[in-house]
């Protein structure tokens, strides 16, 4: 069984007229996902201009728009969807949660309006398989109805402890599931961590380095080195897992103390060595620090080639630098050269900077 459905039925369109599930997630650049409310003048004003300059652009309908402008946020973002060539950027959205009052109509502006422009439809707070199979069901429907061709995929944030509990069924529930980013906010929330920021490190969790001894007796009046801890580790590695099982992709998420740029950078690579694609950027100025972080240095894309070029045929070991090199390392190398020949398909920039690497 995938899912709920048995495997014959599993690539079944849900609908009548519904376009075919994709067999593959395509492996489309996503280092940041731009938020922007579409009911925010000045914001929505900035986002023609941002095509290009950034892999996806998300309309926000969720938290951070007020109550009172939910209708205008759907509405700006159908605007500025019909308006806008999006070209190699990508455009998604975050829908209101399942059990709020605007979802359904979300859902039933979107799809007929600018649902051939919609890449992705970012969930929020998904507990269950349960909430994907209904999101999947409605989307296939809306689909029919629009008559659109390809089906638009779904995207879930992490958010809840039961969304942690149950992330593997979450990642596995339709052929539709793109990948996850964590909710660091909600989650924190829904779990009663006592962090109230959003995202990011906290200087009391931490570890002590021993005190020292002095005939066998600790000094603990001796000053000794603390370490920050970081509190995602163990949701992120997680989220990595059960996306990699599954063949889709994991995100960091928001990093809220936006004018703390080095730290924002500190956690962002964390997430980027710990196996995610992408992350989010609230603001314009998270946008370059995420495209740095996603993309690998040409440092590590000339290793990456020297231990390709180095292991032939792919088998035994080799010393490169005093170092041991085999199939596996290999293996390691070629995600890196993967993601660097996807990268300099839409970047010109680092596509330059790639092809400079002289293979030692
Ligand atoms: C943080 C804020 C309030 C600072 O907004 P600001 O206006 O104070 O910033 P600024 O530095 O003064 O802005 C400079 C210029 O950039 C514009 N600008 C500013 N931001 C953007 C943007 N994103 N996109 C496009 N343009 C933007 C802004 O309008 C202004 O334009 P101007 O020069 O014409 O005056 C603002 O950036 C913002 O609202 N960002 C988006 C916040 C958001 O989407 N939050 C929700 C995601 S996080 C979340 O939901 C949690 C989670 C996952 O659910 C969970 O952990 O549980
Ligand atoms: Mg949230």
């Amino acid at each position: 069984m995938t899912g709920s459905r048995p495997a014959k039925d599993f690539f079944r369109p849900l609908a009548v007229g519904a376009p075919e599930p994709v067999r593959e997630v395509p492996a489309r650049p996503s280092r940041a996902i731009h938020f922007f409310d579409p009911s925010n003048a000045k914001m929505a004003a900035k986002v023609p201009d941002m095509v290009g300059t950034v892999d996806v652009l998300l309309g926000n309908l969720e938290d951070a728009v007020k109550a009172d402008n939910k209708v205008a946020a759907r509405e700006g973002l159908v605007e500025i969807a019909q308006a806008t060539d999006f070209g190699p950027t990508q455009l998604w959205t975050r829908i209101n949660a399942l059990d709020s009052p605007w979802v359904l109509d979300d859902l039933t502006t979107l799809v007929p309006a600018i649902g051939d422009k919609l890449d992705v439809v970012m969930v929020p707070k998904v507990q269950g398989a349960e909430d994907i199979h209904y999101i999947d069901r409605l989307l296939a429907q809306l689909e029919a109805k629009a008559g659109l061709d390809r089906p638009i995929l779904v995207h879930a944030i992490l958010e809840t402890a039961r969304g942690v509990a149950n992330v593997e069924e979450i990642c596995g529930a339709s052929p539709r599931m793109q990948g996850l980013s964590l909710g660091p906010a909600d989650l924190a929330a829904d779990r009663r961590m006592k962090t109230t920021r959003v995202g990011g490190g906290h200087p009391g969790y931490l570890v002590r380095e021993d005190p020292p001894r002095v005939d066998g007796v600790a000094n603990l009046e001796a000053s000794r080195s603390t370490y920050q801890q970081d509190l995602w580790h163990y949701t992120i590695a997680r989220m990595v897992d059960a996306c990699a099982m599954h063949g889709i992709y994991p995100y960091y998420g928001p990093f809220g103390d936006i004018s703390d740029v080095v730290a924002c950078e500190d956690q962002f690579r964390n997430a980027f060595l710990l196996g995610c694609v992408g992350t989010w950027s609230l603001h314009p100025k998270q946008i370059a620090i995420a495209n740095r972080v996603f993309s690998p240095s040409t440092e590590d894309v000339a290793h990456a080639r020297r231990v390709v070029a180095a292991m032939g045929d792919g088998t035994g070991a080799v010393m490169l630098d005093g170092k041991m090199e085999d199939d596996a390392s290999l293996k390691q190398c070629l995600v890196m050269v993967e993601l660097a020949e996807q990268l300099a398909a839409i970047d010109p920039e680092l596509k330059a900077a790639y092809d400079a690497i002289e293979v030692a």
